[in-house]
């Protein structure tokens, strides 16, 4: 109501200042003939309901420009009042209705490469649209730095695809559920649960046992080959089996699983035919994810219903080690120094339930999120490490050395000599630096907001461009090049933990990766123990090729890496 008087009274004398005024002026013609019309007007009956009709509409008119005025005002100040800009991150040309900049991707550049190029021209903040999803894409530290430290609230939900939604529970898994209170809850679970320090040092022995099976397996490749000449060995299949069985043991508490898979059991093999399978349907661009008007196409590839088939193995054989758990709580046979992942899920399940939320689904979901989050990641991870060792001989050297001054060659590296491997430690930082696995990293605004002086709206998806981030030169010396050595000079201070905006491997903000310390630890054991116990070469001596795949949602090699292998430690130091 206040609105309205005060309208009413800036709209009357407003009217009479025009007509005390404009006698003489040209425009004096229309507003005295206005308010002789006016003067004739009051002489009729209608004279006042037309007037009132008049201004009840100037007046709520007014009241809405008025209101209008605040809701824009409102949109351009953040929570504290500050003003916002209205400036739009510029648009990269050549968008398409409906597709927007899709048809730019799809060949055989990669998109990280192709977006570098794209921020060279439009800058290191740009918007582009992927179907219909308006994204800006952002690839300098400081802008990084913007999102994830005052913005970090806005930008902490990760969208999901048809594939992740079908496949893997999204909305009740940590990596997809949004932002809220369940996030936090799950999340504090699995930090504190499997993947604290506190948590890996109590699970030290298994997961070493784990390892320790895979590199007796590996010499055992040496000694049974003719002659014992070097062994080829298809490392990238090596580290998935490794990796396998470290995960699966910790997360669901089966032993040497991923060795398993290798030796042809039924149980594991089906688990690798799944999972396989699911990294290969997630990889399949759906035109519903990206522009829903054209989504019927969808229907003709046949994607979906194979997501939902494989949707149906993966919860039957998630729910089936469920049933296992449940059975062998309730006969007892799990001991508190047993406990998997699963057990931990289950008897914090049992007290806090979370409600509107199925419990069993929630287990499963977190329990896929691990295995998922785990495996292939340090897998691939380990494969760009040795790939690039074998291309940069002299750092394999130096490795070797430093693990022959603290461990020597009369025992095997054992877990708490990582802490002291510093040149190590610089190998696997400057492998994720070079390749990092998510080479660009997702994620969608909740709130209007301000990164690098430009508005973004409500809605808008980021992706940071990890793998410019990573070679910037303005961060970087010689960024193509493979030098651990600058993680003990010049960026000795920098780690992969999120707090530093020109490396982020793991990502960064409250989403960043839980799994840092479980896989550092875990990619540093292997390195050590593969380089201090095995010499290490390549057919002809050859370079490694380092393509990078386009497939898939990790940046990963696209050929294998075969290596040959020779012990280069005393023969009883391998009895495991
Ligand atoms: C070399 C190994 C790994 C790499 C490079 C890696 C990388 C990443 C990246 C880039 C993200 C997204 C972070 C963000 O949005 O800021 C992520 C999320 C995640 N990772 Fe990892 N990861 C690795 C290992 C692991 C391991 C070992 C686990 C668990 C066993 C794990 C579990 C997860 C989970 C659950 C999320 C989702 C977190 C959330 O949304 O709250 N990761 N990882």
């Amino acid at each position: 109501m206040t609105f309205i008087h005060l309208a009413l009274s800036i709209n009357t004398s407003h009217n009479f200042t025009l007509l005390k005024h404009n006698s003489f002026h040209p425009f004096s013609v229309s507003v005295s003939f206005s308010f002789q019309t006016i003067k004739s007007l009051r002489k009729m009956d209608s004279l006042f309901v037309l007037l009132q009709w008049f201004s009840t509409s100037m007046a709520a008119l007014l009241a809405l420009a008025f209101l209008y005025n605040l809701w824009v005002k409102a949109r351009m100040s953040d929570n504290k009042g500050n003003k916002r800009s209205t400036k739009q991150a510029p648009m990269a040309a050549g968008a398409w209705p409906v597709l927007g900049h899709l048809h730019l991707f799809g060949g055989s550049e990669l998109p990280h490469k192709m977006l570098a190029v794209m921020a060279d021209k439009y800058g290191p903040a740009f918007t582009m649209k992927f179907g219909t999803h308006r994204t800006l894409v952002v690839s300098n530290t400081q802008i990084v730095k913007e999102c994830f430290t005052a913005n970090d609230t806005h930008f902490s939900n990760r969208p999901s695809t048809t594939a992740f939604h079908l496949m893997t529970y999204d909305n009740d898994s940590v990596a997809f559920t949004p932002y809220g209170p369940f996030w936090r809850e799950l999340r504090k679970i699995s930090t504190l649960k499997l993947l604290s320090n506190h948590r890996l040092q109590a699970i030290k022995d298994v997961r070493v046992s784990e390892v320790n099976v895979c590199f007796k397996d590996l010499y055992n490749q040496w000694k049974t080959n003719q002659n014992k000449r070097p062994v080829l060995v298809d490392m990238k299949k090596w580290f998935e089996e490794v990796s396998n069985n470290v995960v699966i043991r910790v997360i669901v508490g089966k032993q040497n699983f991923g060795s398993k898979i290798v030796r042809g059991e039924e149980e594991a093999v089906k688990y690798k035919k799944i999972m396989d399978e699911v990294l290969r349907l997630a990889a399949v661009p759906m035109l519903s994810d990206m522009a829903p008007l054209l989504g019927w196409l969808d229907l003709f590839q046949g994607h979906k219903s194979a997501m939902k088939r494989n949707a149906k193995e993966v919860d039957n054989m998630l729910e089936s080690w469920l049933e296992e758990h449940k059975r062998k709580r309730l006969s007892g046979v799990t001991g508190a120094e047993e406990e998997d992942f699963m057990d931990v899920m289950l008897s914090i399940m049992e007290e806090n339930k979370f409600t509107g939320r199925d419990s069993n689904t929630v287990i499963k979901s977190t329990v896929l999120a691990m295995i998922m989050g785990g495996t292939d990641t340090t897998a691939v991870s380990l494969t760009w490490i040795f790939s690039l060792l074998m291309n940069n001989r002299h750092v394999l050297k130096k490795a070797q050395e430093e693990l022959d001054m603290h461990v020597g060659k009369d025992r095997q590296v054992e877990d708490s000599d990582l802490k002291n491997l510093v040149y190590l430690n610089a190998i696997v930082k400057e492998t994720m630096r070079m390749y990092p696995l998510g080479a660009l990293l997702e994620r969608e605004t909740k709130e209007d907001c301000e990164v690098g002086g430009y508005q973004v709206r409500a809605g808008t998806r980021l992706l940071v461009n990890v793998w410019k981030l990573q070679r910037d030169p303005s961060c970087w010396t010689d960024p193509t090049e493979f030098k651990p050595e600058r993680f003990l000079t010049e960026n000795a201070k920098i780690d992969v933990g999120g707090q530093h905006f020109e490396l982020l491997p793991f990502g960064a903000g409250r989403r960043v990766c839980p799994g840092v310390s479980f896989a550092l630890q875990f990619m540093n054991l292997v390195l050590a123990r593969l380089i201090h116990g095995f010499e290490l070469g390549t057919p002809m001596d050859a370079d490694v090729d380092l393509t990078e795949s386009t497939e898939g949602h990790v940046n990963h090699k696209a050929t294998p890496l075969d290596l040959l292998i020779t012990p280069r430690l005393d023969s009883k130091l391998y009895d495991y």
